[in-house]
């Protein structure tokens, strides 16, 4: 199976932060859910694979290619939504177009064109006008305008209300059925997970815990609620993380 993307010893400190040894790979024609906790390194990791960020050591590629010689081939083939604005919010979407279009060879007019109308965007309101949700579909709409084979976001359903995920996800769902594309997505909300992942990968405090087929996590894990009486030093060993309260234990 081809990887689109794969991180080998990838090692990357800040001041409080370490990512360590860090050796992943995303396949191709699949959607891969990027979890963790709060600070785990998600945003790091995708900001390392959009070169965005440089690794202190190991290496990264990207359809087999390297960023130093091969940068601009690289992202032409790449869309990516952050969960934040990127946008100068004193233009249009019709302006953020004219300023896009021209840095892709492969800009398609009637895909913009089909989603601005899918996701009823404004055309000509100023993007500070715009509300999260439609912020969102408007990063989409640019980042899948262009053809792109791999579509990366940064928790792209965080603030949305369930309507706005739904409909994203239908999106993403659809995009997949020609088998050429490959999603690699980062959220904290595990039922996007259920809808559209085809494999997770796990990371916390800056380690790659796994990489593993959906169906495989839900044959191989599983929730157990009960009372705090049951656990003593024997049992804990057979969870991977145990919340505990007053009237019960969660793990
Ligand atoms: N440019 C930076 N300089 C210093 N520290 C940074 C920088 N970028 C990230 N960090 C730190 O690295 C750690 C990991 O951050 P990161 O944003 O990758 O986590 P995350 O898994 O995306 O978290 P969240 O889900 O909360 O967004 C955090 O402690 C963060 O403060």
């Amino acid at each position: 199976m081809e990887n689109v993307i794969e991180l080998q010893h990838v090692h990357k400190s800040f001041d409080n932060f370490e990512l360590m040894d860090l050796s992943m790979t995303i396949k191709k024609g699949f959607v891969t859910g990027f979890i963790g906790g709060n600070g785990a390194g998600k945003s790091t990791t995708i900001k390392l694979i959009m070169n965005l960020l440089q690794p202190d050591s190991g290496s990264i590629s990207i359809f087999g290619l390297n960023y130093k010689e091969h940068e601009k081939a690289i992202k032409q083939r790449i869309g990516f939504v952050m969960d934040k604005n990127i946008f100068y919010e004193e233009l249009t979407l019709t302006g953020i177009k004219g300023i896009i279009k021209p840095a892709y060879i492969n800009w398609d007019d009637s895909i913009f064109d089909y989603y601005v109308k899918t996701f009823e965007l404004p055309l000509n309101k100023k993007i500070k006008s715009f509300s999260k949700g439609m912020m969102m579909m408007a990063s989409l709409t640019i980042a899948l305008s262009h053809h792109a084979e791999l579509i990366i976001m940064d928790e792209p359903t965080s603030g949305l209300d369930p309507s706005f995920r739904r409909e994203l996800l239908d999106i993403l769902h659809n995009l997949m059925q020609d088998g050429e594309k490959t999603i690699c997505f980062s959220t904290h909300i595990t039922t996007d997970l259920d809808r559209i992942a085809d494999y997770i990968t796990l990371i916390h405090n800056g380690q790659h815990i796994f990489t593993k087929e959906f169906n495989q996590i839900e044959e191989e894990y599983a929730i157990v609620k009960g009372g705090i009486e049951l656990l003593d030093r024997d049992t804990e060993q057979e969870f991977i993380s145990i919340r505990k309260s007053s009237l019960y234990m969660v793990t």
